[in-house]
C-alpha cells in the first residue's frame, strides 16, 4: 500500500496549477447519461473516483474515452444500456448515487447500490429518494439497493416543488438531472448554492436543459423531451486550491495558484488574511504569501458560502501550529474529526467535545507515522508533516489519491521534500 514520505520544515516557493473539481467532474460524468449523443468534458482531474465513476459507466455500456494530457474525457450513452449500479463500485465511492437521478429521467429504471455510511458520518440518501418520488418515481429498498421505476404507464418523470430537509449538495445535482429531461416544471428549495451546482447547471443548459436560480437557494428547472450533446470545461477545484493555501500558510513562502477561483473560496480566504497571510487574486490565479507563524482561527462549517467541511481539516492543521488558541466547530458530518488524534499523535494539542474542537497553537509539530482516515484528513496530515520537524510517514494514501490530482508531484514542484514509497 503506497505512503507518503515527508521531511517538514521548508517553505513553499512557486506556482501550482489547480486542476479540475472532483465534485464537479462526477455529477458532470452522470449527466453524459441524460443523452445519445456524445458528451466532451475538458480538464477532467486525474483522480481515482473519476477513474470509478468510468468503470461504474462502462459497466453500464456506455463508451467512454480519454483523450490527451489535458483532462479530455467523451461519453456515449447509447439508448439500451443496463442502469445498474453495483455495490462492488459504489461502496468505493459515494458519489455513485448521481447516477439514480439521471438513469431515471432517461431510461424510466434504476437499481443503485445504498452507499451505506462512511468514515465522516453516516450520510443517509433519504433526501434524494425523497425528491425523486415526489417525481413519480417508485423506489423500494430491497437487499441493499435503491430499485426505482416509473409507474405502469408513465414514461418520464414529472416536475414537482421539492424542499428538502437539509441542504443536499448531490442531492440538489440528481434533481437537478432528472428534472431537466421531466415533465414540466420542478422548482428545488433549500437548494445548494455550492460552485459545483452552478457548474453542472451551465453544463445541462449547454445540452438544452431550461435551468433559472442555480446558486441561489431556488431553482426552476423546466423539463424538456430531449438533451443533446456538449462540450464543457469543469471548474477548478476549490478544495484543492484551499489545501495548497493552508499549506503554504503554514510552511510559509510564496506559491502562485494558476486556475484558481478565488471568488469561490471567500470564507477560507477571509480566515487566512486574518490569520497574517498575504493573499492577491485576479483572473484565474491566487498568491499567497506567508512567513512566521500565524495566528490561529476559530470557524464553523456551514453551507457554501460558509466554511466549507471540506477544508476544515487542512485548516485545523494551520491552526495546531499558530499562535493562540482556536474553536473548530464541524456542523455538517457528525464524525469529521478523525484527523484529530493522528495530529495528536504528531504533538498537536487538541481536545474535542461533539461537534467541538479546541486547538491550542504550539511552536512545532514533530514527525510521527500517521494515519489517513478518509480524503481531507490525510490533506490535514500532509499539511501538517510539511512543517512538522523530521520525517512523517502518511499510511493509506488512497485516500488521498480519491480526490487529489498528484499532490505529491505538484508539492515537490514548488520545493516540497515529499515522496511516494511502496
Ligand atoms: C461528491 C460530492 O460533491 N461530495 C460533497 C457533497 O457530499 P454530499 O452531497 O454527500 O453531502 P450532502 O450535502 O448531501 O450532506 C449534507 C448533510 O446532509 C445529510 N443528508 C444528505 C442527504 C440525504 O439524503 N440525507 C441526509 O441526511 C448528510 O448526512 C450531511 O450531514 O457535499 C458535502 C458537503 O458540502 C461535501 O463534504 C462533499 O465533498
Ligand atoms: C467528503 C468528500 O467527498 P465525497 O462526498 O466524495 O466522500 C470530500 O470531497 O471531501
Amino acid at each position: 500500500m503506497d505512503k507518503l514520505r515527508i521531511t517538514g520544515g521548508r517553505p513553499l516557493n512557486g506556482e501550482v496549477t489547480i486542476s479540475g473539481a472532483k465534485n464537479a467532474a462526477l455529477p458532470e460524468i452522470c449527466a453524459a447519461l441524460l443523452t445519445a449523443d456524445p458528451v466532451h468534458l475538458n480538464n477532467v482531474p486525474r483522480l481515482r473516483d473519476v477513474a470509478t465513476m468510468r468503470l461504474l459507466l462502462d459497466n453500464m455500456g456506455v463508451q467512454t474515452e480519454t483523450h490527451g494530457e489535458r483532462g479530455g474525457m467523451s461519453f456515449v450513452a447509447p439508448d439500451s444500456l443496463n442502469p445498474e449500479a453495483p455495490y462492488e463500485l459504489v461502496k468505493t465511492m459515494r458519489a455513485s448515487v448521481l447516477v439514480l437521478g439521471p438513469l431515471l429521467a432517461r431510461f424510466g429504471r434504476a437499481k443503485v447500490s445504498l452507499p451505506g455510511g462512511c468514515a465522516i458520518g453516516s450520510r443517509p440518501v433519504d433526501q434524494h429518494i425523497k425528491g425523486l418520488q415526489a417525481m413519480g418515481a417508485e423506489i423500494v429498498v430491497e437487499h441493499g439497493y435503491m430499485v426505482a421505476q416509473l409507474p405502469q404507464g408513465r414514461s418520464r418523470l414529472k416536475g414537482a416543488r421539492i424542499a428538502t430537509d437539509m441542504v443536499t449538495v448531490t442531492g440538489t445535482e440528481n434533481f437537478l438531472m432528472a428534472a431537466s429531461l421531466a415533465e414540466g416544471e420542478t422548482v428545488l428549495e433549500n437548494a445548494a448554492q455550492e460552485p459545483e451546482i452552478p457548474d453542472l447547471a451551465e453544463m445541462l443548459i449547454a445540452m438544452g436543459a431550461k435551468i433559472e436560480g442555480h446558486g441561489t437557494s431556488r431553482i426552476h428547472i423546466q423539463g424538456v423531451d430531449r438533451l443533446h450533446g456538449c462540450t464543457h470545461q469543469v471548474v477548478a477545484d476549490r478544495i484543492e486550491a484551499g489545501t495548497f493555501l493552508c499549506a503554504v500558510a503554514a510552511t510559509g513562502g510564496d506559491v502562485v495558484l494558476r486556475h484558481g477561483r478565488a471568488d469561490h473560496l471567500d470564507a477560507v480566504i477571509d480566515k487566512l488574511r486574518d490569520a497574517g497571510a498575504q493573499i492577491e487574486a485576479g483572473d484565474g490565479f491566487i498568491r499567497v504569501r506567508a512567513s512566521g507563524r500565524l495566528k490561529a482561527q476559530s470557524f464553523r462549517t456551514t453551507e457554501y458560502p460558509g466554511f466549507p467541511t471540506d477544508m476544515q481539516a487542512q485548516f485545523m492543521a494551520l491552526n495546531c501550529i499558530a499562535t493562540g488558541t482556536s474553536k473548530v466547530t464541524e456542523t455538517i458530518f457528525e464524525n469529521r474529526f478523525m484527523h484529530v488524534n493522528e495530529l495528536v499523535r504528531l504533538g498537536a494539542k487538541i481536545q474535542t467535545d461533539g461537534k467541538v474542537a479546541v486547538i491550542e497553537g504550539i511552536d512545532r509539530l514533530q514527525g510521527a507515522t500517521v494515519m489517513a482516515t478518509d480524503l481531507r484528513a490525510s490533506a490535514s496530515l500532509v499539511i501538517a508533516g510539511l512543517v512538522a520537524e523530521g520525517e512523517t510517514i502518511v499510511d493509506r494514501i488512497y485516500h488521498l489519491d480519491r480526490g487529489y490530482d498528484q499532490m505529491e508531484a505538484k508539492l515537490r514542484g514548488i520545493g516540497a521534500d515529499i515522496e511516494r514509497i511502496k
